[in-house]
């Protein structure tokens, strides 16, 4: 169902596979539970532990089969900004999707193109083999996943759960437990890449978990994305997205200070744009954004909120090992500002607003 051009692509990917787990470096020192995953929250309790058969699936690709010799169902809850392109993908390529938001209307579109909707996370995952998550942020994961009517009700042995959202270390191993507790099996797989990537098929998949679900789910992530990381113990996954994302972050508020003091001494701000696309420290995100930013314009792709979001949980995770973060911390800083002017649910590139006079 993939292109051989894009089959290759990831293929090449899964072949450093075997040298990225020989370099995997030591589990993360544990750290406090952040609020949202503290006892206070009306979690369903995790049921007793079920060891794991990793016998039960097969270990390679393909082919993609519930392990009855039917195809796998799948389920997709939340249809944000990534989450409708993904499940959309997936129903383009023939496969059996079931969907379900928060706010139903947004299964409306997806519905119609052929998926069926199910009223519960629950539900989802009683009725598909493998249940992707495209949530919004620890919270949201944690509650879509482990809370009242949440997809761990529905798992039972011999399905997987697959959580994309950008979530922290101790967020995911919670979700896991949950997962786990079933009989089920737990992959994190949080993308790299934005909107257009997850229209055209070519995030970044970075998972953790259950190697057998990532075999088991690949002609998914194969459909959804351009290449995928299989990163080692739960945790591994958010945690490299986190660093990913904190590095992001500071490119972009660094490019905002860049941009409005070309202005301020004199210098076109577009050709600045034009310069640094085709420099050293050229860079597609700058390229895309660069010359919108400099019309104050911020079509999201990447809400804000998301962002500082992310910051926030990598500054969480640079504590946790001691590691100094400056730049880090100050662009969060700014987010924050930015947050508190409003622009939450703008692009990430709105950042620049914080730094203008107001
Ligand atoms: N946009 C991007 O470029 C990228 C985003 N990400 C990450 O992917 C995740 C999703 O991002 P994106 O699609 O942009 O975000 P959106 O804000 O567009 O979508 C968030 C989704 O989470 C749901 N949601 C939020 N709160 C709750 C809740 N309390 N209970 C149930 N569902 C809830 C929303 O439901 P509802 O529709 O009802 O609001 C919606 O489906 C985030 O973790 C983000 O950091 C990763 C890579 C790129
Ligand atoms: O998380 C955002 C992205 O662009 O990747």
């Amino acid at each position: 169902m993939i292109s051989m051009a894009k089959a290759n692509r990831v293929s090449s990917v899964v072949v450093d596979r075997t040298r990225m787990l020989i370099c995997s470096s030591p589990i993360l020192p544990r750290t406090p539970p952040p609020t949202h995953l503290r006892p206070s929250m009306d979690l369903v309790p995790v049921k007793s532990f079920i060891p794991l058969s990793v016998k039960a699936f097969s270990t390679k690709s393909q082919p993609s089969s519930g392990g009855n010799g039917l195809p796998e169902r799948v389920g997709f809850l939340g249809l944000g900004i990534m989450g409708s392109p993904m499940a959309l993908n997936l129903i383009k390529a023939g496969h059996d999707v079931t969907v379900w938001n928060r706010t139903e209307s947004k299964c409306d579109p997806l519905v119609s193109l052929g998926a069926k909707y199910k009223p519960s996370p629950e539900e989802v995952a009683a009725s598909c083999d493998v249940t992707f998550a495209m949530l919004a942020d620890p919270e949201s994961a944690v509650d879509v996943a482990c809370g009242k009517n949440g997809a761990a009700s529905g798992m039972t042995a011999g399905k997987g759960y697959v959580d994309v959202s950008t979530v922290d270390g101790a967020t995911s191993k919670l979700i896991s437990e949950h997962i786990r507790a079933t009989g089920a099996l737990f992959l994190e797989a949080p993308v790299s890449g934005s909107k257009k990537p997850a229209e055209d098929g070519q995030l970044i998949f970075l998972t953790a978990g259950d190697e057998a679900l990532y075999e088991r789910v690949a002609p998914f992530l194969d459909v959804m994305g351009k290449s995928r990381f299989y990163l080692g113990d739960v945790g591994k996954g958010a945690a490299m997205k986190l660093v990913v994302n904190m590095i992001m972050g500071s490119m972009m508020a660094s490019f905002s200070e860049g941009i409005l003091l070309s202005e301020k001494v004199g210098l076109d701000p577009s050709v600045l744009v034009e310069v640094v696309s085709q420099g050293a420290i050229s860079a597609p995100m700058y390229t895309l954004k660069g010359p919108a930013m400099v019309q104050s314009k911020y079509p999201t792709a990447f809400p804000l909120k998301h962002q500082q979001k992310d910051l926030r949980l990598a500054l969480g995770l640079a504590e946790s090992v001691s590691q100094s973060t400056p730049i880090a911390a100050a662009a969060n800083e700014l987010y924050k500002v930015a947050k508190s002017h409003g622009l939450s649910d703008q692009d990430f590139s709105a950042v620049i607003e914080a730094l203008k006079p107001k």
